[in-house]
């Protein structure tokens, strides 16, 4: 039988991405930290108004773990350039993001960022690309995040035979799976986006035009532009921070995502969190729909004092 040519796994595997370096300010931390919503419902929140501003005198705002996730989205234009792939921009969809932070991130640095490729999966209507992003602070050298990210490129699969898929990974199982909990939730925390979350998220770097563009969402198969997956993440996260953190956001060493679903700006996002020894596990419904967006995992170093 002969197989969608969309993906050659030969080329695709020996791909080389290019090294990239660019600089973040703190005002880049404070937009992103407003477009995940921080500060949203209360303008002097205590545990998040030293995201955007230097609240009692501190000399540098603080930096949300997952802004981390951002230094990966240099990586989605590069994705058109690798030879051997061949899919719908207009169909991708962010599928999983894993993230683990080796320091807390600086208010602004100059980063350097070595994209690899970590996996790519034939799932027969689609494929996945997995890339790898090593983030170096430039003036020290160190390592300060690592990003595994997971795109869910729709109608660019079937280029193997269909008996055995094409699948290829280089990172541990299990730090991709997870099961949520029969119990009820330790925590529950829920949160509005607003109609113009993705409009203010993508300041933050990920311009793809499925967030802003009625005509690309539409092609895409929605009813209007979607929220980023990455922006339902630090919503997310921000709840395990109030709920199970104490509002100590260095307290979170990894973090794993999976987009279930996609969400609409406005909608309602209810956050339940399970504690297990040092790990959160963590579901993200949408209050309007009743259906399951975002599944994953947090890592703690520790935990609160207070708990
Ligand atoms: C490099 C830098 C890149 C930066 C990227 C940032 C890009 C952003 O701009 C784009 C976005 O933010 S898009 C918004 C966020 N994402 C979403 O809304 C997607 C939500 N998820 C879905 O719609 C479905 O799960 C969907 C459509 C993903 C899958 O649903 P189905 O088609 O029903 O799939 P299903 O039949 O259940 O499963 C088929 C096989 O695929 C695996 N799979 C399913 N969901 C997955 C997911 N989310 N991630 C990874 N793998 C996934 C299944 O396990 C199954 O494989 P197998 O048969 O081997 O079990």
């Amino acid at each position: 039988m002969a197989h969608n040519s969309a993906c050659n796994p030969d080329l695709v595997l020996a791909h080389k991405f290019s090294e990239k370096t660019f600089t973040y300010t703190e005002r880049d931390v404070a937009v992103y930290a407003l477009g995940v919503g921080a500060c949203a419902r209360d303008a002097v929140d205590t545990d998040e108004l030293k995201y955007v501003y230097h609240e009692n005198g501190q000399q540098f705002i603080k930096v949300l773990p997952t802004f981390s996730a951002i230094f990966s989205v240099g990586g989605l234009p590069q994705l058109g350039a690798v030879p051997g792939l061949r899919f719908d921009k207009r169909l991708l969809l962010h599928g999983q993001q894993y993230i683990e932070i080796y320091k807390p991130l600086p208010a602004n640095a100059t980063i350097h960022n070595k994209v690899t490729l970590a996996g790519l999966h034939d799932k027969g209507k689609a494929s996945i690309l997995e890339l790898e992003t090593r983030s170096y602070e430039k003036e020290s050298g160190e390592l300060l995040s690592l990003n595994r990210t997971s795109v869910f490129l729709r109608g660019a699969g079937g280029f193997s035979d269909p008996s055995k898929p094409f699948t290829y990974s280089n990172y541990p199982v299990n730090q991709t799976s997870m099961k949520i909990p029969k119990t009820q939730p330790f925590a529950v925390f829920e949160d509005c986006t607003q109609p113009s979350q993705a409009l203010l998220y993508r300041l933050s770097g990920d311009y793809n035009p499925l967030h802003s563009d009625p005509m690309v969402g539409k092609a895409a198969g929605f009813s209007r532009p979607i929220l980023h997956g990455l922006c339902t993440l630090g919503f997310g996260v921000r709840a395990i921070i109030k709920c199970i953190c104490r509002g100590d956001q260095d307290m979170i060493k990894s973090i794993f995502a999976r987009f279930l679903l996609h969400v609409y700006p406005g909608e309602t996002l209810i956050t339940e969190m399970w504690l297990e020894d040092l790990r959160v596990i963590y579901l993200v419904k949408v209050k309007e729909r009743n259906r399951a967006v975002l599944s994953g995992y947090v890592q703690l170093h520790r935990l609160a004092a207070s708990l």
